[in-house]
């Protein structure tokens, strides 16, 4: 490792994980074109990850999505070495974590990576403080200075004033307002979340997702996230790796997930997120026509389309689309609405669906009225 540089990336290259007998012989045989069941059937063994390769840069919130048995919590645990990996590198800073010595894995799993958990995995008989202080401890760090950093933690995390509660004490969200606490009190190079808030409710889940935005915002940390819910991904995802089976389906931005599925997978996926929400103005502008009016606003590419519509709609002639001082392209008012259009259809069928009428009757049904009123 060539110390701390702030701008080091995780590098995730051809990553196995071979659960049952003999795993090697798996990786770089024919076995490993094996689907998963193929090969659980063939040879008793799981392939839990699959010849994952990815880039984490620094400073970003990566999230790794699939539903549950797709690999997730196998794979995060592969790249901190929680559990070995049966082929493939992991480089964090230049080198690779699976040559590391117990001595470099140590320093490296105390000093420059934490782990938030879905089971906060908090020191029950602890005081807030103190679990918080946690890691500090471990490291040797002297008390006064300890209580210095956990108190400041403290507020970072808005538990100011329950520093001496008990976990106990404590509803879920704000446990593991301790957990989030106790992971950045050791000021951690890349925060690992392994479905941190699956156990809350919805609200409060949504209240943590916040705080891990804000967070980002102000301590700036890599963080790798692992979800099974779409919608957490989108909120929190620079860039979201899709997991099916222990494969890679896909790796993108948000607006790349639900603009460009790679495949049915994907897009059955990300049928219901309403577009205009995820889509950035970059997808829905044209190209530039000789008989254009170019005296329209000026917006960047990567404005979601929802937040340029009131621009666009209240212009009177399209919007430019400019980047680098680059006229990249236009957008007028049909390229909103038609957005716009289908995440209203959208909603109208789901609300359909949930009063469990069908949308071709209820459509009959309108008509119907209609022509009697006519
Ligand atoms: N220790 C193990 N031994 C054998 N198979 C395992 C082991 N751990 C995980 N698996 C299998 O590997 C696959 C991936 O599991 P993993 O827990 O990583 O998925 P996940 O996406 O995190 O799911 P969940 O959200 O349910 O935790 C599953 O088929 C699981 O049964």
């Amino acid at each position: 490792m060539t110390g701390v540089t702030g701008d080091a990336t995780l590098d995730v290259t051809g990553l196995w994980k071979v659960f049952g007998p003999k795993p090697d012989r798996v990786v770089g045989t024919p076995l490993a074109a094996l689907s998963r069941a193929e090969l659980r059937e063939r040879t008793g063994c799981v392939a839990a990850v699959r010849d994952i390769s990815f880039t984490v840069a620094a400073n970003e919130v990566f999230v790794v999505m699939g539903l549950s048995g797709s690999g997730k919590s196998t794979l995060v645990r592969c790249l901190t070495r929680l559990i070995e990996p049966t082929a493939g590198s992991v480089r964090y800073d230049g080198d690779d974590i699976r040559e590391a010595d117990p001595r470099r894995l140590r320093e490296l799993r105390r000093h420059r990576f934490a782990m938030v958990f879905q089971h906060f995995g908090l020191l029950p008989h602890r005081r807030v403080i103190d679990n918080i202080g946690y890691g500090l401890e471990v490291r040797g760090v002297r008390k006064d200075e300890r209580y210095r950093r956990a108190g400041e933690v403290l507020d970072l995390v808005g538990l100011s004033g329950y520093a001496d509660y008990f976990p106990d004490q404590l509803s879920g969200g704000m446990q593991q307002r301790v957990g989030l606490g106790r992971a950045l009190a050791v000021d951690p190079e890349i925060l690992f979340f392994d479905e941190p808030f699956s156990a809350l409710d919805p609200l409060i889940r949504r209240d943590m997702q916040n705080e891990v935005i804000r967070l980002h915002h102000e301590v700036g940390k890599t963080m790798v996230f692992i979800t099974h819910d779409l919608h957490e991904a989108l909120r929190l995802g620079d860039r979201i790796l899709i997991m099916r089976d222990g494969a890679m389906v896909q790796v993108g931005r948000p607006d790349e997930v639900v603009g460009a599925p790679a495949d049915d997978y994907v897009r059955d996926f990300v049928a219901d997120v309403p577009k205009s929400h995820v889509l950035t103005i970059r997808w829905v502008m044209r190209p530039v026509r000789a008989d254009d009016p170019l005296d329209g606003p000026e917006l960047g590419p990567d404005v979601v389309v929802r937040d340029a519509a009131r621009l666009v709609l209240g212009a009177s002639s399209p919007v430019r689309v400019v980047s680098g001082g680059q006229l990249l392209g236009l957008v007028d008012d049909d390229a909103i609405l038609r957005v716009i259009v289908v995440d209203d259809e959208r909603r109208g069928a789901s609300r359909a669906v949930a009063a469990g009428v069908d949308t071709a009757e209820a459509g009959a049904g309108t008509a119907e009225t209609a022509a009697v009123e006519g």
